[in-house]
């Protein structure tokens, strides 16, 4: 069970906005955001990872507490463990494929299972700037689920995929998702393309 509400002044332009998000969802469950262009979705998500201070809220994470502004318990991001898949990718220019999930995990059986869902096997030696677009955030969703996260945070993920890829990957990524009781919040702008997965949809909008 995930519980969150936070809230957040925004920098919008040369004023402010508020962004107040609340969210309950039982374990294992995929929850869809979307809205708005700048109403502060990806500064959402950041908050949750602990790489943006709200003002405040709180989150719990199964039981666990990862922010309450009211007691001051503030978790860093490496204590929270989130997995992110960043809107950019932002993977390591000068690891391969292979070494971005080593970094992640030490477990070789399950790094081949990642390559394997993602079809990145023939590309385990190529660095980033050698993949095409689609392989490159194949790469930062397999990487984010290397560490097997409580919670997985997925910016626009699958923006760069074509539809066969998307829904082969999505596939194998629910039945990884089921397996392992991975809760995982979705930003994305298409969010009709996931309503057939999403336990939970949230709209996120300018107050
Ligand atoms: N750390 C921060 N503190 C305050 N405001 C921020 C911070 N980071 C980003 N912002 C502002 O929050 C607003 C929302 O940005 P954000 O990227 O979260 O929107 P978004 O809903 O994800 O947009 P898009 O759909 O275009 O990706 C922007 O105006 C941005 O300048």
């Amino acid at each position: 069970m995930i519980a969150i509400d936070i809230h957040k002044k925004l920098k919008i332009g040369k004023g402010w906005s508020d962004l107040h998000v609340q969210l309950q969802a039982e374990r294992g469950t995929i929850t869809v955001i979307h809205g708005p262009s700048g109403a502060g979705k990806s500064t959402f998500l950041k908050v949750l990872a602990g790489l943006i201070k709200p003002e405040t809220g709180s989150i719990s994470v199964d039981g666990d507490v990862w922010l309450d502004t009211s007691s001051r318990i503030d978790l860093s991001p490496q204590q929270r463990k989130a997995g992110f898949v960043f809107q950019n990718y932002a993977l390591f220019p000068n690891m391969t494929v292979k070494q971005h999930l080593q970094y992640a995990t030490n477990d070789a059986a399950w790094i081949d299972e990642l390559l394997s869902l993602g079809q990145l096997q023939t590309f385990a030696d190529q660095k980033p700037d050698d993949l095409s677009g689609g392989q490159q955030q194949r790469l930062a969703i397999l990487r984010a689920m290397a560490i097997k996260p409580k919670l997985l945070l997925m910016d626009e993920p699958f923006s760069a995929l074509d539809q066969k890829t998307k829904a082969d990957l999505l596939a194998g990524l629910k039945i990884l998702w089921d397996k392992l009781q991975t809760t995982v919040i979705i930003v994305s702008h298409y969010p009709d393309e996931l309503k057939d997965i999403a336990d939970h949809q949230l709209y996120v909008s300018y107050q």
